[in-house]
C-alpha cells in the first residue's frame, strides 16, 4: 500500500533520513519507534509531501507521490494527523467536522456519523469550539477529522501524547476498531506497551536510519528496549 524506498530527506543542508526503506502492507498497522529526534516525525512529513525528498521514493497504493503537494496526497487516500491538536480552535467540534467534510472528495456526511461512532466522547461536545476541549478531546477530534476524508491509509503521530489516561484508552479502542475494519495505518508511537498492542509491523529508526525492522512476532524476541532507552 505504502513504499518508502531509499528516502533522503533533511531540512536544508541538515540531513534527517539516510536510505531509509519501509513499507506499510493492505490492512496493516506499521509503527516506526525510535528515540526523540531520530527522524520519526520526518519520515511522516515526507510521506505527507510536508518535506521534500532529497533521494529515494515514495509510493502509494503503486503510484509514485512525487511532485504532489500535501492536499493532493489526502485526496489520493491518506489521512494524517500529525503531532499537537491540528483543529480549527474557533470552529465547533461540528464545524471541524462539517468543514473537512466539505473539502473531502466524496462529501458523503455518514462519514461524520462514522467517526463521531468511534469517538462517543465527543457527542455531548459538537456545540464547543475545539480550543476549549481538553487535549485528548483534542485528539480524537484531529483523527475523526482525518477519517471524515475517508483514507486508505492513516498516520498518526503520537496520538497519545500529552493524553489523560482514561483518553488514551479510548484512543487505543479506537485504532483497535480501525484496524479491525482493515484500515491501513502508520503510528509514531513512544509507548512499547501500547505499539506492541496494536502493530503488525515495527521499523525503528536510529539516526536518521532503519536499525530493526519486522513483524511484532519477530521483534518480541529482542532486546528493543535497548533501541528505544535514552
Ligand atoms: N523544521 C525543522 N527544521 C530544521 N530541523 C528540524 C525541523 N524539524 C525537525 N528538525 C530536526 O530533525 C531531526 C529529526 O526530528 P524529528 O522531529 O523528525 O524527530 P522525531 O524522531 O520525530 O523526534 P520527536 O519524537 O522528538 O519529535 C532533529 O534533529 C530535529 O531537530
Amino acid at each position: 500500500m505504502l513504499s518508502v524506498e531509499v528516502l533522503e530527506a533533511g531540512y536544508g543542508g541538515a540531513q534527517v533520513l539516510f536510505g531509509v526503506s519501509m513499507e506499510v502492507g493492505d490492512g496493516r498497522l506499521t509503527c516506526v519507534m525510535g528515540r526523540d529526534g531520530v527522524g520519526k516525525t520526518t519520515l511522516l512529513n515526507v510521506v505527507m509531501g510536508v518535506v521534500p525528498v532529497s533521494g529515494g521514493s515514495v509510493t502509494f497504493e503503486g503510484r509514485p507521490l512525487t511532485g504532489l503537494r500535501p492536499d493532493q496526497r489526502v485526496r489520493l487516500g491518506i489521512g494524517y494527523v500529525p503531532q499537537g491538536h491540528d483543529t480549527f480552535p474557533q470552529l465547533s467540534v461540528m464545524g471541524n467536522l462539517m468543514v473537512t467534510l466539505e473539502a473531502s472528495p466524496h462529501k458523503d456526511a455518514t462519514a461524520v456519523d462514522d467517526a463521531l461512532e468511534l469517538f462517543p466522547g465527543l457527542g455531548p461536545l459538537l456545540k464547543r469550539p475545539a480550543g476549549n476541549l481538553p487535549g485528548g478531546r483534542q485528539r480524537q477530534l484531529a483523527m475523526a477529522r482525518a477519517l471524515v476524508t475517508r483514507p486508505r491509509l492513516l498516520i498518526l503521530d503520537e496520538p497519545t501524547e500529552g493524553v489523560e489516561p482514561s483518553i488514551i484508552l479510548e484512543i487505543e479502542e479506537a485504532i483497535e476498531r480501525l484496524r479491525a475494519s482493515g484500515l491501513a495505518m502508520l503510528l509514531v508511537e513512544r509507548h512499547l506497551d501500547l505499539a506492541l498492542r496494536l502493530a503488525d509491523d515495527f521499523v525503528i529508526l536510529d539516526a536518521g536510519r532503519v536499525v530493526r525492522s519486522g513483524t511484532a512476532e519477530e521483534l518480541k524476541g529482542e532486546d528493543v528496549h535497548r533501541l528505544l532507552a535514552v
